[in-house]
């Protein structure tokens, strides 16, 4: 990090909460002391600290790209902000990340969202995997190439959920005729227990692990 000095903001890394905010108290060559938001005084190498932009929205921004630092306490800070107020979506750039809420959010979700998302710029509204979807969706249609959404994160971290997100808006744009009284969509998303209840296991991270 450049340019240290007495009353510039800090983040230091923290062995509870990951990471934590303070402010420059002294600087003494390359050691750093720091009086942290906890009240905690700590004396830190430059190295190890970063900046932390004190204009930063305290709701966050939707969009890392906006964010005047890319380094991992922002990131974290930012993710945990919009946490707080219940946007578990946030993108970086064309990238969707999805912190997991381990409760339901129906309203997110229903018929009228994904009617909102349809034909929707792509970081018009607010980060969704619709959006996700939509952009595959109509880049199959108009450009006629396949598509590929990878969904990645560790074991419980909401890859099975998100992708049937993916799937049911997919289906919902794409499955309208109704055979039999029910839509593709409603068949469609009606095979995912099945498949669940032969491919999926409990684990110590995820009581539904694929
Ligand atoms: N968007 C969401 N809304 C509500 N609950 C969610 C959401 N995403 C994940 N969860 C909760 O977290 C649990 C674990 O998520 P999920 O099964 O999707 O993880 P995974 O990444 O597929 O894990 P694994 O790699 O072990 O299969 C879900 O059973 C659900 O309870």
């Amino acid at each position: 990090m450049t340019s240290l000095a007495v009353g510039s903001l800090v983040w230091v890394e923290d062995p509870d909460i990951a990471w934590i905010d303070g402010e420059v108290v002294q600087v003494n060559g390359e050691d750093i002391k720091v009086l942290c938001t906890s009240g905690k005084t700590v004396v830190v190498k430059a190295s190890n600290l970063y900046p932390k932009d004190a204009e930063a929205p305290p709701c966050g921004v939707d969009d890392m790209t906006k964010l005047a630092y890319l380094h991992e306490p922002g990131v974290l800070q930012n993710l945990r902000s919009r946490y707080d107020m219940n946007e578990i979506y946030t993108y970086t750039g064309n990238i969707l990340i999805a912190v997991n809420p381990f409760r339901k959010l129906p309203h997110l979700y229903d018929s009228h969202m994904m009617a909102q998302y349809k034909g929707a710029a792509f970081g018009e509204l607010s980060p969704h995997p619709f959006a996700v979807a939509d952009a595959a969706y109509r880049l199959m249609i108009n450009e006629g190439i396949s598509q590929s959404i990878l969904v990645s994160g560790e074991s419980g971290a909401g890859k099975t959920e998100s992708t049937k997100l993916l799937m049911q808006y997919l289906a919902y744009m794409g499955g309208r005729a109704a055979a039999e009284g029910r839509t593709v969509e409603q068949q469609v998303l009606e095979s995912n227990p099945v498949l669940e209840a032969f491919g999926n296991a409990k684990t110590v991270r995820n009581n539904n692990s694929r």
